[in-house]
This record gives C-alpha cells, structure tokens and sequence, in this order.
C-alpha cells in the first residue's frame, strides 16, 4: 500500500496501517505545555489523582504566555507549575529566558515522523520539520503525559506544491494568507495539510515554521512540510545530529491538491477581523498605523529580523514599533548579526521569547480605535488588546515597510 506522510506517520504510531477517517490510538513521541495551559494540565492530572509521567525525557515545559510575569496571578501560576516540574524531576523545562514553546520545540525536540501533540492551538508549528503536531486542550494532554498516548481521528490528506524561488520581500506568511485568502479559514478542517517544495533551499526552515504555523488558522488538524535536505540541515545545523527523513510514498492518494507559483506572489495583508480577509499590501496602503508588531511564534525568526533590519537600518520609525525574537536563540543571533541595534536605533521596543502582544498579554497591548500591523497569527476583535483595535497581519517585510512609514506599505513602494 502506498502512504502519505500523514498516513504514514500515523500507522508507525499506533502500529497498524491506516486510513483517513480511521479513529486511533497513537503513541506520542513530544508532549508539551506552557505556563498559560500548563495551570489547567495539572489540575486535571491532580484532581484525577494520577500524577504520573510516561516518560519524562518526552515532557517539554516552557514558560512564554505569561513572562515574565505581568502580573501577581501569573507569577502565582509560574510558580505552582517551577513546583510540578521541580517535584516531578522534569529535565525539559524552559524558564521565562528561553522562548516560545513552539519555537524551542523546532529548535530542540521536534523530528520528521513524530506525533507531538500540546496544550496549544499554534503546536501545528513543528509541522515545518515532517512531524504530525496537533495542538490539544489540556485534558487530552493531561492524558497523554500520563500515558504517551492519544487519540485521533486521521485526517484527510491535502497536497500542496510550492514551486520557484519567493522573490526578495516574500516570506511564508505570504503564503499562509495565500492560502487563507483561497480557501478561507474553515476549508480544511478535518484534513492535514501536506507541503512538497520543489527546491528545498528556496524556502527555508523559518518560512516552513510560519506556514506550519498558520496550519491552524486554516483549521487544518495539522500541516506538515515533507522532510528534505532543508529540514535535515536545520536539524543538524541547530543540534548537530544527523536526521532520517521519512516520505509520502510515490502515487499516494491525496483528496486535491494546489500548486503556489513563489516567484509570482506578491506581499499580502489579513485585514480585520478574520484571518481570511486577504489583500495585497498595496489595495491598503492609505490606512494610517499606530502600532508596528515583529515577533510571536509565527514570525519571531532570524530570517524575519534579517528582513526587518534590513528595512529599517538607518531610518527611524514613524510608529511606535515592538520587536520580540521568538526565542534567546534568535535573539542572540539577531544581536550577534547587528539586527537588534540596528532596530534599537531606529527606535523599535526590543526584548525576547514572550508571546506578549500577541494575544494581547502584555509588552504593547493594543489601545481603543488603534490600528496594529503585526507579524503574529490572529487579527479577530480583541485579540491584541481594545476590541475596537484593528489588526492587519502581514510578513516582516510589510509591517517593517509600514513602521518605516507610518502607513500599511508594501516594500516594493519605499522610497
Ligand atoms: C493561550 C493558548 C491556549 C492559545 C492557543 O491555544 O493558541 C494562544 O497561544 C493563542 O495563540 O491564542
Ligand atoms: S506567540 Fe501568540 S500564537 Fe504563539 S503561542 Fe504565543 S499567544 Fe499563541
């Protein structure tokens, strides 16, 4: 039998081939949580009275919804959890100075075939290395902790080929919106998206990471890039260890399929209040911004401050403008590549690894009747703070155009 990658991955995991529909049970290879969700885990596990841990090398704690903690209550939370870990002898845990827990699992954990699964909608993100991630409530991950496994029902497989080279100021929210744009916010649900690009080194590690990423928002159970020489020199590049990729087989069957042209796309826009509001930069590019956000789990990479500095280098920003590297990995390397001071001295609010403004946290919540370009994954009403804020989400390069402005600009039109 020929399998996709979803099928393929799924039959290793609860050992006996599969097909779309199927309901099974599934070993978990990374099981996750953070300190927003990680409060609700616990609880359920204690209440059940059955804390215990499959296995503790594959637990992965991180701190990022609520740090460093704004408030009392979120300091109260981070506590019990240090606690937990701590009484538990958890080895995988990630304090307020590490990251988003999505990007530490693409940098330390995550590997093509796995099942990962966390107390988190955003956990499609390990999808960008060839893993079958799906985001979970707390319960279902409370279960898998105590037992490494869970349930799924097998998604319908969907293909899409990315093929060319994404010119200069192209990124993979483009192609997230692209697709959001297309197929609308609800299109796939009950499918996991399948990703082939024809030249690997075309679209890299950071641009996976945000389509896989934005996999959610288009309500896909998960959407997985097919490992190839990218994912295994990302992986030997962050870790020094050599990968065995794992494939769709040849003639597998796939419900449809959609091929994205690169080299043909041009700089989107969601506009508010849904994702799926997609227009070019350009039909947008008289709406005035306050607020300038570059960062979140989806677009918090090297590669998205290297397009920002390179915008913004030598300018000064005509909005307030917040840039929050997804994790102290990226946010050394940013300060290593000169792409944080460049930043500072145009005026940007710089710190790291916190969702923040994201989901309207802390660290830039946006005001009434403001309007936001942010780089992260959701614009609906209140997301980012006021529920009369309008969101605009973009790519780097678009919302660095915008804070070197003050408008919605597409780089191409910069002076
Ligand atoms: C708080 C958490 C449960 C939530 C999610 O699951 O995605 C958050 O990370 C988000 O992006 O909205
Ligand atoms: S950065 Fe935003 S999208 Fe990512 S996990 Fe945090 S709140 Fe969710």
């Amino acid at each position: 039998m020929t399998g996709t990658l979803t099928e393929k991955i799924l039959s290793r995991a609860s050992g006996k081939a599969v097909s779309p529909g199927d309901v099974i049970e599934a070993k978990t290879d990374i099981v996750a949580f953070h300190d927003l969700t990680g409060y609700h885990v616990i609880e359920v596990m204690e209440k059940a009275n059955m804390v215990k841990i499959f296995d503790k090398a594959k637990v992965v704690v991180a701190f990022d919804h609520l740090s460093p903690p704004p408030d009392v209550r979120s300091a109260e939370i981070q506590g019990n959890i240090r606690k937990f870990v701590r009484e538990n002898k958890l080895p995988n845990f990630h304090d307020i100075n590490v990251g988003i827990l999505h990007e530490l699992l693409i940098e330390n954990y995550a590997l093509p075939g796995q099942v990962i699964v966390a107390a988190d909608s955003h956990t499609t993100t390990s999808g960008a290395v060839g893993a079958f991630a799906q985001g979970m409530g707390a319960s279902d991950v409370a279960a898998a902790v105590i037992t490494g496994k869970t349930w799924l029902v097998v998604p319908k497989p969907f293909k899409v080929n990315l093929k060319g080279t994404p010119g200069e100021w192209i990124n993979g929210k483009d192609v997230a919106l692209e697709l959001l744009g297309k197929f609308k916010a609800d299109y796939f649900n009950g499918m996991s998206i399948e990703v082939f690009v024809e030249d690997p080194k075309a679209f890299p590690m950071d641009y996976r990471a945000t389509v896989s990423n934005m996999g959610i928002e288009m309500n896909a159970d998960t959407l997985m890039f097919v490992p190839d020489a990218e994912t295994r020199n990302f992986i030997k590049g962050m870790r020094g260890v050599e990968v065995e990729l794992i494939t769709p087989d040849k003639g597998a069957n796939y419900e449809d399929e959609y091929t994205i042209e690169l080299n043909r796309m041009e700089p989107l826009v969601a506009a508010p209040y849904s994702v799926d509001n997609v227009r070019t930069a350009r039909e947008e590019s008289k709406v005035p911004v306050d607020q300038v956000y570059i960062g979140s789990c989806t677009n918090g990479r090297i590669s998205d401050f290297a397009i920002a500095s390179k915008i913004l280098k030598g300018k000064k920003v005509k909005t307030r403008c917040i840039a929050i590297p997804s994790s102290y990995e990226m946010f050394k390397q940013a300060m290593n590549r000169g792409y944080i001071e460049d930043l500072v001295n145009a005026g940007c609010v710089v710190t790291y690894g916190t969702c923040g403004p994201c989901l309207g946290g802390h660290f830039g919540v946006a005001g009434p009747g403001e309007v936001i370009v942010s780089t992260s994954s959701r614009n609906f009403r209140g997301r980012m703070g006021s529920n009369d804020a309008k969101v605009y989400l973009s790519g780097p390069s678009v919302a660095a155009a915008s804070a070197a402005t003050g408008y919605i600009t597409d780089p191409r039109d910069l002076q």
